[in-house]
């Protein structure tokens, strides 16, 4: 259903040392809209993102996910319950092919453990996500080659594809547009937006002219904090985003 809450933060925070990185930040992702953050160098992306996802666990505030209270949750249990997430880093195994990485992605979110001593390749059910993925993702035509030979901007995509491949509700997706032409870029932004019906999706992204063109809301941090958040015209026209952030009045 279009319009329901899948991720609600509330009032989460955590501090690293005297640092305040992510100071009672709250909002709500929906499915079927597209949420960008974005916030100058620090500001505590990345560390929501992690709070978010259970990579860290807030000090104070809730994260819920589909109304269930998943704040002492971990990670790979958040992973299990529908929360998909993507890194700045790379994540994938250059020697294996693109269907053989997504269907690893697969096989991990099995809620049994043990599952990872089965031989991948006897596993239907994570051929057949990683087949699904793939298509979502756009990158049948290289699902036979080493993900080491993609370009940059296939990689990033395969990143999306193993993440789909675990079959979330909610996507967090840190910076996907990172170190992209301009070609790649606007692949990557049809393909978001292929992704928008169905999912509730979180971007974080410096892109700001990306950003603008293809989010549904967003979210201004700064110094940890929220200072706006918006449809996209009202955040670019909020006269303390533009001080704060965008430098000028
Ligand atoms: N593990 C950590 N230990 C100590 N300080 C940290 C740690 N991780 C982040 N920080 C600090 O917390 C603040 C927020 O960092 P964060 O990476 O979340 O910001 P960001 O908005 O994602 O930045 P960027 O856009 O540069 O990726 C920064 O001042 C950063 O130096």
């Amino acid at each position: 259903m279009s319009g329901e809450v899948l991720l609600e933060a509330d009032r989460v925070s955590l501090s690293f040392g005297g640092l305040r990185a992510v100071d009672e930040v709250s909002l709500a992702l929906e499915r079927g809209m597209l949420h960008a953050v974005i916030g100058t160098n620090g500001a505590g992306k990345s560390t929501l993102i992690n709070l978010l996802s259970g990579e860290l666990r807030a000090s104070a505030g809730r994260v819920s996910l589909r109304g269930q209270d998943v704040t002492a949750w971990s990670q790979p249990r958040r992973a299990r319950a529908g929360l998909g997430r993507s890194y700045q880093r790379n994540t994938i195994f250059p020697e294996f092919t693109v269907f053989e990485n997504c269907r690893l992605s697969a096989q991990a979110r099995r809620p049994r453990p043990w599952d990872w001593l089965t031989p991948a390749a006897s596993c239907p059910f994570a051929g057949g996500a990683a087949t699904r993925a793939i298509g979502m993702a756009g990158l049948d035509e290289v699902a036979g080659r080493p993900a080491g030979t993609l370009s940059h901007g296939q990689k990033r995509q395969l990143e999306i594809a193993m993440c789909l491949a675990t079959d979330p509700q909610v996507l967090l997706l840190d910076e996907p547009l990172a170190g992209m032409g301009a070609e790649e870029t606007e692949r990557m932004l049809t393909l978001l937006r292929e992704l928008v019906p169905g999912h509730a999706i979180m971007l974080v992204e410096h892109d700001m002219d990306a950003v603008f063109r293809v989010a549904d809301r967003i979210t201004v941090m700064v110094n940890g904090r929220v200072i706006a958040s918006d449809a996209p015209d009202a955040v670019r026209a909020n006269p303390e985003v533009q001080l704060a952030y965008l430098g000028h009045e």
